[in-house]
């Protein structure tokens, strides 16, 4: 198997006596989009300042491209597009002249991949960069991360900001990026973006990680919704004594069921009660996200990990 991308084992960062982030195990593949969601204050743009050799850790391993964060910072950079989370660059500057200036420091002949970037997310060149907005600042960022083609994007929240068509031209983005063999880190607060192109994900929270799985695999864990309509009053009770089964009744002739266990034998309770209609719902990802946010017990959320 080839060596992942980025791995780290053990990975602890305190700041003084705050926690920061606490024995976190990544491991991402060459080629995947991996997207590493959880609410604010979780620990993702401290993971992302270790992997890019901004934060040194108080304990763990961190591998980046083979290499080690903190002793190889400047090759990591040469090889990787990182976005930050707040994109402070040289003030004044215009959009052209950081542009201009980054490309000469990479040592980018070939500009056309780059231009080709600035008219598809439409960016504002002329003004200085304290005059542009949050959004035109992150389609600046975009730019910079990704014109010179790195083998591994470090993405902290690259679409916060972002209009929908934006995020839409994002999106596609990454998916030609994986698809070119490179490798994508992605935080993000954002589920829907995240179940569209990441291959695998990480939930993070309070500093540690509570669930890593792909989108399949946590949709498989998530609840199901099912409303049966009958023409006459049912008897539960066959319901009723099937695991994984939540019964909520809506007058006599209705049920709604909240389902996290097996299907079938829900599908043949189902049948045998002969309803006059049914409504099933796709697994709700979203719910099953929330419950991660939620959840103050670690072990329960640990299924897939
Ligand atoms: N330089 C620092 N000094 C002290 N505490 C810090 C520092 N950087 C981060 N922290 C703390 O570490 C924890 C994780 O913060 P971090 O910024 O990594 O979260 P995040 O998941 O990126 O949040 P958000 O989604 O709000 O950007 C927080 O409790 C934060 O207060």
């Amino acid at each position: 198997m080839a060596t992942p991308t980025i791995e780290t084992h053990g990975l602890t960062k305190t700041f003084g006596s705050q926690r920061g982030i606490a024995d976190l195990d990544l491991q991402v593949e060459p080629g995947e989009i991996f997207g590493f969601l959880g609410p604010n204050g979780a620990g993702k743009s401290t993971t992302i300042r270790i992997l890019m050799g901004l934060y040194r850790p108080s304990s763990g391993t961190t591998n980046v491209l083979g290499l080690d964060p903190l002793r190889d910072v400047v090759e990591i950079h040469r090889r990787t597009g990182y976005l930050p989370g707040e994109l402070a660059l040289y003030p004044r500057m215009s959009g052209r002249q950081l542009l201009d200036r980054f490309s000469s420091a990479r040592g980018m002949g070939d500009t056309r991949y780059r231009d080709d970037l600035v008219a598809r997310f439409d960016v504002e060149l002329d003004r200085a960069m304290q005059l542009l907005s949050k959004g035109n600042r992150q389609k600046l960022g975009i730019v910079l991360a990704f014109m010179h083609r790195p083998e591994l994007l470090v993405l902290d929240e690259p679409t916060s900001g972002l209009d929908p068509l934006l995020r839409r031209e994002f999106v596609n983005l990454l998916e030609e990026t994986a698809a070119d063999g490179r490798t994508v880190f992605l935080s993000s607060h954002d589920l829907d973006e995240v179940q569209r192109v990441a291959h695998r994900l990480a939930i993070i929270k309070e500093g540690r990680i509570v669930v890593t799985d792909t989108v399949e695999g946590l949709r498989r864990h998530a609840p199901r919704t099912m409303e049966l309509v009958f023409d006459r009053a049912v008897d539960l009770s066959t319901l009723e004594r099937l695991d994984g089964v939540e019964i909520a009744t809506e007058g006599l002739r209705r049920l709604r069921l909240t389902i996290t266990g097996p299907l079938a034998p829900v599908l043949r309770a189902v049948a045998s009660l002969d309803p006059v209609d049914i409504l099933s719902r796709p697994a709700d990802l979203d719910e099953l996200f929330l419950t991660y946010y939620r959840s103050s017990d670690r072990e329960e959320s640990r299924h897939a990990v």
